[in-house]
């Protein structure tokens, strides 16, 4: 039994009298402690699976399945959206601190309280915590939506685009930082992204999709040489370009097959 078990999902949205379908009998595992992501054109149903394994959106046809159970179980999940969603009328410390104070029922641990502060800290936005979000950059929001993310120590922790705010030197130091708090902590994560080196640097596991629709292409299972290494080892390595060569004709070729 995987952890984490996408069985058969299919996906229609109907809307303004039209359907769209957006994803076809996709079929994955996850096995505890395993980062995988999913990658492919503008369209082709990431963002929908994403929100399907978080429980939000109900499949059309198929089943999402952790630890072997129907899944409905919201307190497994960590899930950050490409917009950060922090609440404008509460200060960051508070935002990041929302999770765990419902999570114990109106009165947050000292220990969460400091596990909130020292991850504000750790994502460079620590001097910030008692700001409101205006106040803030995007990418000093992004971040701190990640430290609110991972605040609640959730099982499974879902990513969409979460560094495509973020310049590309902070991008990197966030990837190797978010990268040792989910091996710390055993979490299993799903991470949608455009970026082929992001997803070969943070992966164990890439399911290309192709759209029109949204089906697995293809899965790349990611060399040890790389996978072992933290993130910004990892884009260092020799074979990093190589994996990079494989997966871009491979999304080259779905591009020519769709169109
Ligand atoms: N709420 C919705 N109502 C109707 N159609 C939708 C809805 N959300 C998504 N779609 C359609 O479903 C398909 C998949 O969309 P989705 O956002 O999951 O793709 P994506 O791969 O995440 O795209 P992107 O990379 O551009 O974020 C698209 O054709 C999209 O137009």
């Amino acid at each position: 039994m995987s952890f984490l078990q996408v069985d058969n999902v299919s996906h229609q949205y109907f809307s303004k009298s039209t359907y769209t379908k957006a994803l076809h009998s996709i079929t994955l595992t996850v096995e505890k402690g395993e980062f995988i992501s999913l990658l492919g054109p503008s369209g082709c149903g990431k963002s929908t699976l994403l929100s399907i394994i978080s429980g939000l959106v109900k499949p059309t046809e198929g089943n999402v399945l952790i630890e072997g159970g129907r899944h409905s179980r919201t307190d497994y999940i960590g899930y950050m959206l490409q917009q950060d969603y922090l609440f404008p009328w509460k200060t960051i410390e508070e935002n990041v601190t929302l999770g765990p104070k419902i999570q114990h029922k109106g009165s947050v641990p000292d220990i969460l309280k400091q596990k909130a502060v020292d991850l504000l800290q750790q994502m460079g936005v620590g001097h910030v915590r008692e700001s409101y979000p205006r106040e803030l950059s995007g990418g000093m929001r992004q971040r701190a939506a990640l430290a609110r993310t991972l605040c609640t120590d959730p099982k499974i922790v879902l990513l969409d685009e979460p560094f495509s705010a973020l310049d590309y030197q902070t991008k990197l130091k966030l990837e190797n930082l978010v990268a040792d708090k989910l091996t710390e902590y055993e979490q299993t994560s799903v991470l949608v992204t455009h970026d082929i080196e992001e997803a070969i640097a943070m992966s164990d596991r890439i399911y290309l999709l192709k759209a029109n629709p949204g089906e697995i292409a293809r899965t790349f299972t990611i060399p040890d040489s790389i996978r072992l290494l933290p993130p910004f080892e990892a884009r260092q390595h020799p074979d990093f370009q190589s994996t990079f060569q494989s997966i871009w004709k491979e999304l080259n070729a779905l591009d020519s097959a769709t169109g």
